[in-house]
């Protein structure tokens, strides 16, 4: 496919800049004039199998992208009677990654009629698919200006012919903006609800997503139980080694978070050395389970410092499951309060020292 037959296909020069002159309006005489649109490149991917696929503006783009096709001119594709004007404006209506992923497949399959479809994120943060996989498959690498946006894969049980890929590859380098935009604020949401220290989620995430899953759980019946886990004696460890050590303690009951709970478990790190684990489908019973198997993992951990000594994690760990009527700050609450009576049973251990390894654990003076 070349640049030739894209352009003959959706998108045309545009001689009527109608979108940058309302945006330029306010003292036209000091502004320069936009420049037109000069229409996408699309570059084949070297193999059959991965089709590699980027879209790149030939010039800079000064202009919004709904200047790019006025409607009287623009062709219709060969094959079907798809309006690129309504694809775009449905398209850039939102920035879910989800909703946009979707109506950009509702589109292929008014081209092409695949039985089904899948869609990868980056670093597969999100993965969509619905639909059948079936006997032929077509799959492309979105990029825009080198900035990977996920692949994407569609099935069908007759192969996809030149024109067809033509048809969707149109469609794909129309849709890389919206793309890359909602990926974008994706991305960002993400970011923002993760914890950087340690990757887990932070308290914005469980406060959003917490909800989400509270509101399922209430829906389909389902229990819910939540954990709440303080270290002892963290500052110790803090004031005796240093906050790179703390660090690397915080890092390490992260990692064990995450290696004990099931993928669908959320591992949050609220602040300082306070951690949440939401349980969705656990029951009570099974959340304490679940705080043991923790406990046991933290105390089979040490952490390595410079000078070689090795520092026991201890932490203690409170439980509460979901009852009618309660909302997510009630069921923290309740945890916490669990916390509190575990903290009180027992007396706190300061974190154990190892002087090298092999030696007999030693508690660590105040
Ligand atoms: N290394 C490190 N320390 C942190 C971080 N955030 C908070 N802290 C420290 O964590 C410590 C928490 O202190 P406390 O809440 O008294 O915790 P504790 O010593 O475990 O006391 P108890 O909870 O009563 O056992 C404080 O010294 C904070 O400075 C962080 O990101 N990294």
């Amino acid at each position: 496919m070349n640049s030739a037959d894209f352009m003959s296909l959706q998108v045309l020069p545009c001689r009527h800049p109608v979108g940058a002159a309302a945006l330029d309006r306010p003292n036209p005489s000091s502004v320069t004039p936009p420049k037109p649109w000069h229409g996408f490149r699309v570059i084949p991917g070297d193999n059959q199998s991965l089709r590699g696929f980027q879209v790149q503006p030939i010039h800079p783009i000064a202009i919004p992208s709904l200047t790019l096709v006025s409607g009287s001119e623009s062709k219709q594709p060969s094959g079907g009677a798809l309006d690129p004007v309504r694809f775009l404006l449905t398209m850039s209506a939102s920035l879910d990654l989800d909703e946009v992923v979707r109506t950009l497949n509702a589109f292929l399959g008014e081209v092409v009629a695949p039985s089904g479809w899948s869609y990868r994120s980056p670093g597969d943060e999100l993965c969509l698919a619905e639909g059948q996989q079936s006997g032929h498959s077509i799959q492309y690498q979105l990029k825009c200006n080198e900035q990977a946006l996920g692949v994407l894969k569609l099935w069908r049980n007759r192969p996809f012919t030149a024109e067809d890929q033509q048809q969707i590859e149109a469609l794909l380098a129309l849709a890389v903006p919206s793309i890359h935009n909602a990926l974008r604020f994706f991305q960002i949401n993400r970011q923002l609800e993760r914890d950087p220290l340690t990757g887990l989620g932070n308290r914005r995430a469980l406060t959003i997503q917490g909800a989400q899953w509270l509101a399922d759980c209430i829906r389909h019946r389902h229990p819910l139980s939540l954990l709440v886990l303080d270290l002892d004696r963290f500052k110790m460890i803090n004031d005796t080694y240093g906050h790179p050590v703390g660090d690397r303690v915080l890092c390490q009951v992260a990692e064990i978070l995450r290696a004990v709970t099931r993928t669908a478990d959320l591992c949050v790190r609220l602040g300082g050395d306070e951690f949440v684990v939401l349980l969705p489908g656990a029951t009570l019973d099974e959340a304490k389970d679940c705080a043991e198997r923790i406990r046991q993992a933290l105390a089979e951990q040490w952490v390595e410092t410079e000078t070689g000594e090795r520092i026991g994690i201890g932490a203690s760990i409170g439980a509460a499951s979901h009852r009618p009527g309660m909302d997510l700050d009630q069921l923290y609450h309740e945890a916490d309060a669990a916390l509190y009576a575990v903290k009180q049973a027992r007396p706190e251990r300061a974190p154990r020292r190892l002087v090298r390894p092999g030696f007999q654990a030693q508690p660590l003076m105040a």
